[in-house]
């Protein structure tokens, strides 16, 4: 199945998430995208914090109706066009309950592991891996069609991490090198026995010379050619059940042209 949904209230003022989820799916020009519609609740400027989330109503809202999409339909597989990276609570929970043992990839320079209580700009869309974890808000739980155990996290051009992020990546198995090693990365997986793959991809975990139209940009990131390879090398060792494409912000196509070999490999 085919989602799109352009939640940015994860992201605080989410300011170009929506229109870059657009630009991508104009891109994609396949009507098998089903949109999932965005609560209507102030957020941003105007919005409401709750258990120390912003925007707390709109993001619960919408995802409920998301949840709701894929219990009714129950895809096999899942290919969403994002939004932030908050979203992922819903597909990860549902495919993890699908597919015991699921092994989640997150492409991204943050940890996205903070509970609401440690995070400092209290935007969701740093919290989803610990709310997956079911180490969240305890009332964001009945979003979650499962829990997720830390040894199925791995981390690729994870470089920007908050202190409390850091004492929770140590405490436990989770995997977060410092530099990509696709070989590392593919071994790891085998050796806990992973076959079924979910593939989170947002567009700040990549080198800001070769991509820069995300919401977050920070040096030091996985290169366009070397998420490919390691993309390409997941996909032909493990079954693939889902993959996201997130935060990216450009209006032009023109502008999306670099990291349109990642959107084919992920979204096609
Ligand atoms: N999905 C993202 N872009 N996450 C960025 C999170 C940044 C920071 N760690 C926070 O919690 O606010």
């Amino acid at each position: 199945m085919k989602i799109y949904f352009p939640q940015w209230q994860g992201a605080g003022i989410g300011e170009g998430i929506e229109a870059g989820a657009k630009t991508v799916l104009d891109y994609l020009d396949n009507p098998e995208f089903i949109a999932i519609p965005l609560s209507t609740v102030p957020a941003g400027a105007n919005g409401v914090q709750k258990h120390q989330i912003n925007n707390y109503d709109a993001i619960t809202e919408q995802l409920a109706r998301f949840k709701k999409q894929l219990e009714q339909k129950q895809p096999k597989t899942l290919q969403t066009i994002g939004g932030d990276c908050g979203l992922e609570i819903v597909p990860v929970s549902y495919l993890n309950q699908k597919y015991p043992n699921l092994g989640v990839i997150w492409f991204d320079a943050h940890a996205d592991i903070n509970k609401p209580c440690d995070s400092a700009s209290c935007n969701f869309h740093g919290m989803p891996l610990r709310t997956l974890l079911g180490e969240g808000e305890p009332a964001m739980n009945t979003l979650l069609s499962s829990t997720i155990e830390q040894h199925q996290i791995h981390y690729v051009g994870l470089r920007d991490i908050d202190a409390t992020e850091k004492i929770r990546l140590d405490a436990g198995n989770i995997y977060h090198p410092k530099k990509l090693n696709i070989q590392e990365l593919l071994d790891t997986l085998s050796r806990k026995r992973i076959t079924h793959l979910y593939l989170h991809f947002d567009f700040d975990c990549l080198e800001p010379t070769d991509y820069d139209k995300t919401y977050y940009r920070v040096p030091d990131g996985v290169t366009i050619k070397e998420s490919i390879a390691c993309i390409e090398a997941l996909q032909s060792h493990f079954t693939i059940v889902g993959s996201s494409v997130l935060e990216s912000t450009t209006l032009s196509q023109d502008e999306l042209q670099p990291i349109t070999p990642i959107i084919n490999l992920l979204m096609k």
